[in-house]
């Protein structure tokens, strides 16, 4: 029987990504949307300023959207996506899980913290079971699971792979993200249109520790952080959706170009539904990935990369991946089929 489940901030950019992919789902049964009190107790179609590129859902949009607190949503809703602003989510999360609900989640609160598993399934879904540590240390009948920064999911997976095949011993990333990455409200067609914004505040800092979270070691007690140099440097350009970035990562071992796009051609996906297989699709041709051509790949969940060549330390290329589905609303989904398929709901 599918799991009942909801959306917290289903109004929004993620929000609204979730219900697209949860519509349907073979493992999960959509039964409660929430957002903020101005939104509350109207129709769906009513609050929702509705984007994404197909329609919505028919019995999404008769459906009352409820505050966000534990006594407006039903008992029998077992686990929550979390695509709530963090200054709201560090609030309300933990109030959730203590009511027993299991929180996926894509907000940035609190995915450093000691006894919150962050993870990307196909690169560390044994972190997961940090669960075991956060029960024991918060005493939640529930439970918190974060995804990373969605630039930060674009880049690692091609990091874990390098890491596995060679060693990684320091990374350096620029990026070039989409607009969608900041929100319907985050930047201004003024601001972006025939430009581009060398800042996103906080970003490099989140990819520089979230990724050494998720490459780190798990040994039953605690994530022992990933030891690698990683230094990022973030931009903002007139994209719609899909994160580029150009990594330079140097490694243990000697590594070939063919060598490094041999290692994440082989990486592989997890047999959960929407982990894509290939997992990470690799370009011959030295113009690829692309933002317009490539973020749909594997249905937006598919990292895609390109453009290896051999470095003084390792090697340096380019990958991208839909920084709104494998980059936020399709990682907590992914997520949620991982809490699922090893027994934590
Ligand atoms: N966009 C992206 O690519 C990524 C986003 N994220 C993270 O996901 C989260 C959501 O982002 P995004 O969807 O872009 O944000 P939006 O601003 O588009 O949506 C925010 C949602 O939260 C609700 N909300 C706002 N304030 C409150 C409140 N006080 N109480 C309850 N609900 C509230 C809104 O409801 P209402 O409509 O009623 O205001 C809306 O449903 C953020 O933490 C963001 O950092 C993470 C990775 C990538
Ligand atoms: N800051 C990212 C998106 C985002 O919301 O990230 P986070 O989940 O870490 O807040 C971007 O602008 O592209």
């Amino acid at each position: 029987m599918a799991v009942r489940v909801g959306v917290l901030g289903a109004t929004g950019a993620v929000g609204q990504r979730l219900i697209q992919l949860l519509d349907p789902h073979p493992d999960f049964d959509l039964v409660a949307l929430t957002a903020s009190d101005e939104s509350a107790d109207r129709p769906y179609r009513e609050v929702a300023k509705w984007r994404v590129d197909t329609p919505i859902p028919a019995d999404v949009a008769e459906m009352t959207v409820t505050r966000t607190a534990p006594d407006a949503v039903p008992d029998d809703v077992e686990l929550l996506f979390s695509s709530l602003p963090s200054g709201v989510g560090e609030r309300v999360e933990p109030a959730f899980c203590e009511a027993g609900y299991v929180v996926s989640s894509n907000s940035s609160n609190d995915r450093n913290a000691d006894d919150v598993p962050l993870t990307i399934p196909e690169v560390n879904a044994d972190h997961i079971d940090l669960l075991e540590v956060q029960r024991d240390t918060r005493g939640w009948d529930g439970a918190l699971v974060k995804n990373p920064n969605c630039s930060t999911i674009t880049m690692v997976p091609t990091l874990a792979a390098l890491d596995r095949a060679f060693g990684l011993e320091s990374v350096h990333v620029a990026t070039l993200q989409a607009v969608s990455g900041a929100g319907y409200d985050g930047v201004t067609s003024m601001e972006i249109i025939d430009n581009a914004i060398p800042h996103i505040g906080g970003e490099e800092r989140k990819m520089e520790s979230e990724a050494r979270k998720l490459l780190g070691s798990f040994d039953g007690a605690e994530v022992r952080w990933h030891d690698a140099d990683v230094a990022a440097s973030c931009n903002r350009i007139p994209t719609l959706d899909g994160h580029l970035e150009n990594v330079w990562a140097d490694t243990n071992e000697t590594v070939t170009a063919e060598g490094a796009a041999d290692a994440m051609r082989e990486y592989p996906s997890l047999d959960l539904h929407s982990s894509p297989d290939p997992l990470i699709h690799v370009f011959e041709e030295p113009d690829r990935p692309q933002p317009r051509l490539d973020r749909m790949r594997g249905g937006g969940m598919a990292v895609t990369a390109g453009g290896f060549r051999e470095t003084e330390g390792g090697v340096q290329y380019n990958c991208l991946a839909h920084n709104t589905i494998r980059g936020a609303a399709g990682a907590s989904v992914l997520n949620g089929e991982l809490l699922l398929n090893d027994g934590w709901l």
